[in-house]
């Protein structure tokens, strides 16, 4: 199977060109991939694939062989891949997902993919559309206690579900302890959940830390970036435009009142390509 290895702030994927390669059982293929050790190393699969509603489709698996609705840093990736390996020379596309059509804009430099915006679309708070079990009309700053910490939660989807807590200090956090007890509470998250640990710094930028269902720490989420800027807004704790600092790297989400969509801005970046044996996985 031929492969590009690409990631966006340090959230990286196998990339496959379905339009040449087919993956049979993406989920076991994943999880071969993924593997840091006797495999390729990432956190994940995403197939590239045609679409009839779109200019392209992905679908994206996470490193235990989950499917995922949606990934903001995988997107970006997709989006250079299609323009640098010449399946497109539109410098804006849209791309189907699990979460809808997303609309993109490519910044090329040099002939290259150097960042992409996208159009992430609206959040989603109502709690059985995120979904988490609640009584309310949507989760915001509600007590919670994991580990023997307590946390002020808020809950939003933007396509994949998100439980997003504040700390003082993301450097502080034991991550490894507390993201999987929100991960597998199933009682609350019948999804199980993403987790974004974030340190507000000012009205305009914060730290993030974040947790995936399904891949565990990984060093940026884009879906997990726009999900904690709206729950920043909502909890009156940032403005619209907020930098957002990840271990891997920084991305720029906006959100614009008037079509209540996030937007994302930030780099994809090649790694490298390759050809793997995956006889005996599909
Ligand atoms: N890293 C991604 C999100 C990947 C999917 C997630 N783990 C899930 O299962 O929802 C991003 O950049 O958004």
């Amino acid at each position: 199977m031929k492969f590009t290895k690409m990631h966006g702030c340090g959230n990286d994927y196998v990339y496959v060109n379905c339009f040449k390669e087919e993956v049979k059982n993406a989920g076991a293929v994943s999880r071969f991939v993924s593997d840091r050790h006797f495999g390729i190393g990432s956190d994940g699969l995403i197939l590239i694939k045609s679409s009839e509603v779109a200019d392209f489709k992905m679908a994206m698996y996470n490193s235990d062989g989950s499917e995922g609705e949606m990934c903001g840093n995988g997107i970006r990736c997709v989006a250079k891949y299609v323009y640098d390996y010449g399946l497109t020379d539109k410098e804006q596309i849209s791309i189907e997902t699990k979460a809808g059509i997303k609309h993109l804009e490519l910044q090329v430099n040099g002939g290259k993919v150097e960042t992409v915006t996208v159009d992430m679309g609206s959040p989603i708070t109502t709690p059985a559309e995120v979904p988490v079990i609640s009584d309310r009309d949507i989760v915001l700053a509600e007590k919670i206690t994991k580990g023997g910490m307590d946390y002020e939660m808020t809950c939003v989807s933007m396509g994949n579900p998100h439980a997003i807590v504040f700390v003082e200090d993301t450097s502080k956090v034991e991550i490894e302890k507390a993201g999987p007890l929100f991960e597998n509470d199933k009682e609350r998250f019948p999804n199980r959940t993403n987790t974004e640990f974030i340190q507000v710094l000012d009205r305009g930028t914060i730290n993030m830390r974040v947790w995936e269902r399904g891949a565990g720490e990984t060093l940026a989420c884009g879906t997990g970036a726009c999900a904690s800027v709206y729950a920043c807004i909502l909890n009156e704790k940032t403005d619209d435009e907020v930098l957002v600092h990840l271990l891997g790297g920084d991305l720029k989400i906006r959100y614009d009142r008037e079509k209540n969509h996030m937007f994302m801005t930030g780099p994809a970046t090649v790694v490298f390509d390759g050809e793997i044996d995956i006889t005996g996985i599909e």
